[in-house]
């Protein structure tokens, strides 16, 4: 292939992803003046055609400059790849040091088990030492040492003595050299730092059986058990031949308690060492922020003057190190051109960390060639600190990371501009009431008004703002400077422009931008961003009406702040008012959206129907695995669902209908861990035959349906059960039309379109509809072609049961295995009753589920008396006020069902016609088995 596309380039030839150029590689991306020179490059497949078509194009015939920070970038990358490379290395030879040792050892072990079986002879040693090692109490509290680390023993090597081992390799053994046995005594105790300890050693002490007794090296007994102290490697080998010695004595006395020569070694502090250095002043006292009680968000930037910030590595590295004992969270970039850090830190050291970064050099600061006076407008502290609980169930952060980038804020400029340079910093409480002004001028139409730009991204501006300004509704932040240049196209260069964001540090590029580039002489910025003005209007101006509405979007896990309650935020998906910021929870979309909380429900947190199938659909990956295994439970309740099966998305979509339709019972639905009970008890009865008392809106029915389908299937019935004719079959007893209207279309929906996604895609529809309550007597839907269902519209379920007894005609219902009782709570006993006095209804050996048998743990207060106090003095109370007394009548109303739920489960559990388990889950069931 031949192309003349480029004059200057002239004939570019490629065969078999060989291009063959007239000029040098170098020069190709450099300049484009240079004389042809034939240079080969060989391309990979895939950088191959975005090459090639770079070099087609004819705009310009040079491809256009690095922008500086793909530079840095690059150079970063590089730097980045250096330092793993070296870490990989290192971590990897003192793993194979490891393993060789182990293997050495497992060696010498297994050599020495052999001798033990009589392989070798009395009197030779064996081939390894053991080392029991003692530190003194000195030691331990300097070093914080506890448990496992104040005692410990070693194995080492004996170096063989027959064979030939020039010096310099007996050195390597801890048995010969001081050097060596000092390495070794270090690797157990990492903490001890080789220069501050002595050592000194004495042989064993032995109890009656042989057994090597231990003591603390501060033990008197210490000194009568005779110690050497090692100060040379001759020392050493002195000791360890003393061992042997002893260890071969003893073997030929028969006292064979020792299985190898033992040596205590005393680890002790040397008092000659030189002092740790002392703790920074702001380490003094600190409390253990582990205890703290809540934790702060915080942000802060810098940009320092001059170079910037020459090795962000190593300043990533030091700020690393310097802020480990804080354990602070959060995100953190690093550049040359400076710093940008959200983070939560416990409160409690809120105040040491806030020196540690701004402590000058002189008072035992680090940071001040980076943080320190160069920190815009200091620390952003957030006003309400974040309990603890609340944090760990939904942390803002999950871990420190502190970044090497190439900027802190990525705006896509060639060159970078001098941030210095970046107008006024206005403090808040100057920059509300300058907008207060500009609002009064507005009014009255006065065209000296100030231009207020909100410098961040539409998602941002879309749920919260400052009155008058104008939102650059940008997608990215680079996206700013073609806005603001045809904005401020023809306005005059002295124009007053405010500017704000966040926490204030885009509009520190912006303000760069509209002095340096567009050359605006009046453009100030808000000091600290609206974190900065929230909390100061609420320290020193708290009666003002923040001149802010609405929600302040960050970039943590709690996605914002409210300002004021105001809702400007409209819903993506049902077009509401609404403050919520959220991601889609489609990992591979991740889309930013505004969305109203209820839709978050129904679209289980995604932004679309299609996102929302592929979320249900990839439940039980891998990715789904790891969340729920790093997900953090507050309570036993949440724990447990997190550990069950998912329930089918369908039955959410019945509990979101019911709350939108029947908003005031919505809490009596069964919910997913007690749906999966009832649907995996239906499933394990004979026959599938199930009778619920109490529909509601069906969510316990589609429940029991579907275990009492799964019962059908592994009992092999091969036609769809009925009522009168036995096989799977659930019938649902309700008195209320309204609730009974939505059961009847979500079973409809069940038995249309199955439990899966088009079944949940249906029931979601249904929300779009209108409610019509049910104005027939029953109805009966097939499922899964093997079970059925009535809904049946009754007076009273209690009746309608004592009927079904009575009915002894032809096509009387058939018994069934398995009732649910989940109606009126006052007349259970009455319903267990009816259903164990006789066979007719419930099969012999038959069960019976009555729900809330706890009534919200109330059971637990419940006197005893057969009485409840019916006074009225409560009520009558003249101080009362209204919502006081519905609040005591409601108290007294769960009191009295309370004690009639604790007379029921003392009276079911001394029936002997039944077995009883009553079983904590949710509100309480009991499950009841008829003998
Ligand atoms: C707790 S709800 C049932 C919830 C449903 N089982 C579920 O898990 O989704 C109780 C229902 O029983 C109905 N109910 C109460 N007393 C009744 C009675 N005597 N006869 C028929 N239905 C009754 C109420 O109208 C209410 O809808």
């Amino acid at each position: 292939m031949t192309t003349m596309k480029n004059p200057i380039i002239g004939a570019l030839i490629v065969t078999n992803m060989m291009i063959a150029f007239g000029r040098s590689n170098l020069c190709l991306a450099r300049c484009n003046r240079c004389v042809p020179a034939f240079v080969s490059v060989s391309l990979d497949s895939s950088g191959y055609r975005s090459k090639f078509n770079s070099l087609l194009s004819t705009k310009d015939p040079s491809p256009p400059t690095a922008p500086f920070h793909s530079t840095t970038n690059a150079q970063i990358v590089a730097r980045r790849n250096e330092i793993n490379r070296a870490k990989r290395q290192s971590r990897q030879k003192s793993l194979e040091k490891d393993r060789e040792r182990n293997y050495k050892l497992r060696t010498l072990f297994s050599q020495e088990s052999q001798n033990a079986a009589g392989q070798s002879e009395v009197g030779s040693p064996p081939p390894m030492f053991a080392i029991k090692l003692v530190t003194d109490r000195i030691l331990r509290t300097e070093l914080k040492m506890n448990g496992r680390e104040k005692r410990g023993r070693i194995f080492v090597e004996r170096p063989s003595f027959d064979t030939d081992i020039d010096e310099e390799s007996r050195k390597e053994y801890p048995s010969t050299s001081l050097k060596a046995l000092k390495q070794t005594v270090h690797e157990f105790f990492r903490r001890l730092k080789k220069s501050t300890y002595l050592l000194s050693a004495s042989l064993p002490v032995l109890d009656e059986y042989g057994n090597v007794l231990m003591y603390d090296s501060d033990d008197e007994d210490r000194e009568t058990a005779g110690t050497w102290s090692l100060k040379s490697d001759q020392d050493v080998q002195h000791a360890f031949q003393e061992t042997e010695q002893f260890f071969l004595e003893q073997q030929q006395q028969g006292d064979g308690g020792m299985k190898r020569p033992t040596l205590i070694l005393f680890v002790t502090k040397d008092p000659d060492a030189p002092l740790p250095p002392p703790p920074p002043p702001y380490l003094e006292n600190m409390p253990d922020p582990n205890s703290s009680p809540t934790m702060t968000m915080l942000s802060f930037y810098a940009f320092p003057p001059n170079e910037g910030i020459a090795d962000p590595e190593s300043t990533a590295d030091q700020l690393k190190r310097l802020w480990r004992p804080f354990r602070a969270l959060g995100r953190v970039y690093v550049a040359n051109e400076g710093v940008n850090a959200q983070m939560a830190v416990p409160t409690n050291v809120l105040s040491n960390f806030l020196q540690c970064n701004t402590l000058s050099p002189g008072g035992g600061g680090e940071l001040s060639h980076v943080l320190g006076r160069y920190m815009e407008n200091g620390i952003n502290i957030d006003p309400v600190p974040v309990d603890m609980e609340e944090f760990q169930a939904n942390p803002a952060f999950k871990n420190l990371h502190i970044r090497v980038r190439s900027q802190i804020v990525a705006d896509g400029f060639d060159k970078p501009l001098d941030w210095q340079s970046a107008g006024y910093d206005m403090p808040p409480l100057e920059w509300h009431e300058k907008l207060k002004e500009a609002r009064e001028k507005a009014d009255k139409s006065d065209e000296s008004v100030p231009i207020v730009f909100d410098c961040r991204n539409d998602y941002e501006t879309q749920v919260g703002k400052f009155e008058l300004a104008e939102p650059l509704q940008t997608e990215n932040f680079r996206d700013s400077w073609d806005v603001l240049k045809e904005r401020l196209k023809d306005t005059p260069k002295d124009t007053p422009i405010m500017t704000y964001c966040t926490g204030g540090i885009r509009c520190v590029k912006v303000n760069a931008y509209l002095t340096q580039k567009l050359e605006f002489t009046n453009v100030s910025r808000l000091a600290g961003g609206i974190i900065g003005y929230d909390r100061t209007l609420g320290e020193q101006a708290p009666s003002e009406e923040p001149m802010f509405k609405g929600t302040n979007y960050v970039f943590d896990g709690r996605m914002g702040r409210r300002i004021t309650n105001d809702q400007l935020g409209t819903c993506l998906t049902c077009g509401c008012k609404t403050h919520l910021v959220s991601n889609c929870k489609n990992e591979n979309c991740h889309k930013r959206m505004v969305q109203c909380e209820y839709c978050r429900d129904s679209f289980f947190g995604t932004c679309s129907e299609g996102c929302k199938t592929r979320v249900v659909n990839s439940r039980g990956s891998t990715a789904t695995d790891m969340e729920a295994e790093n997900k953090v439970y507050t309570n036993l309740d949440d724990y447990s669902s997190g550990h069950s099966t998912t329930t089918p998305s369908l039955l959410h979509e019945f509990e979101l209908n019911t709350k939108a339709f029947m908003p005031t019972g919505a809490h009596m639905v069964s919910g997913a861990t007690q749906g999966t009970f009832l649907k995996m008890i239906a499933s394990m009865t004979r026959e599938g035959r199930v009778l619920e008392i109490g529909t509601f809106t069906g969510y316990a029915t589609a429940c029991l349906l579907e275990g009492a389908a799964i019962a059908g299937r592994v009992s092999g019935f091969n036609q769809v059960g009925s009522r009168s004719g036995g096989g799977p079959f659930v019938l649902s007893l309700e008195r209320d039309r309204r609730a009974m209207g939505l059961a009847v279309a979500h079973l409809k929906v069940m038995s249309e379109y199955g439990m899966g996604d088009e079944g949940s895609n249906h029931a979601a529809k249904l929300r779009e509809c209108e409610h019509a309550d049910f104005d027939k007597e029953s109805v009966t839907y097939e499922y899964a072609g093997i079970a059925s269902c009535q809904l049946l519209r009754v007076n009273d379920a209690l009746a309608t049961v004592e009927e079904m007894i009575s009915d002894t005609s032809s096509d009387s219902t058939k018994p069934f295995d398995l009732v649910f009782v989940d109606a009126d709570k006052t007349r259970l006993m009455e319903y267990v009753n009816a259903l164990v006095s006789n066979d007719r209804v419930l099969k012999k050996g038959g069960l019976i589920v009555v729900d809330n048998v706890l009534w919200k743990g109330l059971v637990l207060d419940v006197n005893g008396s057969e009485n409840e106090s019916d006074s009225d003095d409560e009520l009558s109370s003249e101080s009362s006020s209204k919502s006081e007394k519905e609040h005591i009548r409601k108290n007294r109303r769960a009191r009295k069902l309370a004690n009639k739920m604790h007379r029921f489960n003392n009276a079911v559990v001394r029936d002997d016609r039944v077995e009883v388990l009553l079983m904590p889950l949710r509100d309480g069931l009991s499950l009841i088995r008829k003998k």
